[in-house]
């Protein structure tokens, strides 16, 4: 595995694989690898002749009081992980490689992005959107995969995509969970052994809902309500927010039916935790 930090550097190889007509599939992440990124990584691997991963975390991505500074960031401990992942290509490059001094464009979905995340954090997805446009420009590949831990930013991307005319497939991966649950996160770190513990509120809450569909619940606000109370019982949970939504546009639901997308935010402490579920009504 080669680590490249230029995006000229990164660009030429990418030029050169596209001219050879190898096919590339990329992984972009924020580094601090686990298994949910090592499941992504695998899957590229198996469905590509080149893959690319990137470790990036995106100053511009971040609010004014979030954890950017904190963020966990290892790169002798990611790059043998992504290598045995079968990464041939890791791209880390600094803030000012990619935001070089006089940097002034962005990229903005708009409806998509209201709700959910975009509303709790402000500015989120224009970040996510410039930097994944970048790095989709830099390392041109015929594939990119996305964790659907982040089921939002998946349905964010797709947009970008088929707005600017990418010419990108982009591969939703299911969510990767530790034995009890909890979804694989970098920021699980930052969890004390208790907060670990009640952080299991999260999926418990997500299969209750499941469990209540399952018996027929049809109505959104008593599904919601069922998932707040349980939260609200754990006492170190603090919810962000608990939405459910259509699938893909993630708009209100009056009614369950077809896809709906049942998606959490919760603080446990200190540290933001979301997860999701989807809910699928038949007919
Ligand atoms: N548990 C998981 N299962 C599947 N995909 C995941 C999981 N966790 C992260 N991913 C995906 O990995 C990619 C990189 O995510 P990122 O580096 O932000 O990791 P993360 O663990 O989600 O970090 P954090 O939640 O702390 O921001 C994203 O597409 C994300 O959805
Ligand atoms: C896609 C991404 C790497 C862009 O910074 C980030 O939002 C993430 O890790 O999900
Ligand atoms: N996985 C989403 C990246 C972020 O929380 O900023």
């Amino acid at each position: 595995m080669e680590i490249i930090t230029s995006v000229r550097e990164m660009q030429a190889l990418a030029r050169k694989w596209r001219q050879g007509g190898k096919s590339t599939g990329f992984v972009p992440t924020m580094g601090y690898l686990h298994e949910g990124h090592l499941t992504l990584m695998r899957k590229a691997r198996t469905e590509n002749e080149i893959t690319v991963a990137s470790i990036f975390v995106n100053p511009l991505q971040f609010g004014v009081g979030e954890d950017y500074e904190e963020y966990p960031r290892d790169l002798e401990r990611d790059a043998p992980l992504a290598e045995a992942a079968g990464v041939d290509y890791l791209f880390v490059p600094t803030v000012r490689e990619m935001y070089p001094r006089g940097y002034q464009t962005f990229v903005e979905v708009t409806e998509v992005t209201r709700g959910l995340c975009g509303a709790s954090r402000p500015g989120h997805f224009r970040g996510v959107t410039t930097v994944v446009m970048k790095l989709f420009n830099i390392v041109k590949p015929d594939r990119a995969y996305f964790g659907w831990k982040d089921a939002q930013q998946v349905q964010v991307i797709r947009r970008m995509v088929e707005d600017l005319n990418l010419d990108v497939e982009i591969i939703p991966v299911p969510i990767v969970r530790e034995a009890d649950g909890l979804a694989l996160s970098s920021r699980n770190v930052y969890l004390e052994p208790e907060e670990r513990k009640a952080a299991l509120v999260l999926s418990r809450s997500l299969k209750r809902a499941e469990e209540l569909v399952a018996q027929g619940e049809r109505q959104p606000e008593v599904i919601k309500e069922q998932v707040k109370q349980m939260i609200e019982a754990e006492p170190l949970a603090q919810i962000d927010y608990v939405e459910l939504v259509a699938l893909p546009d993630l708009t209100p639901l009056e009614q369950l039916q077809g896809q709906a997308l049942l998606a959490l935010a919760v603080r446990i402490g200190k540290t933001r935790l979301i997860d999701n579920t989807v809910l699928e009504v038949e007919g």
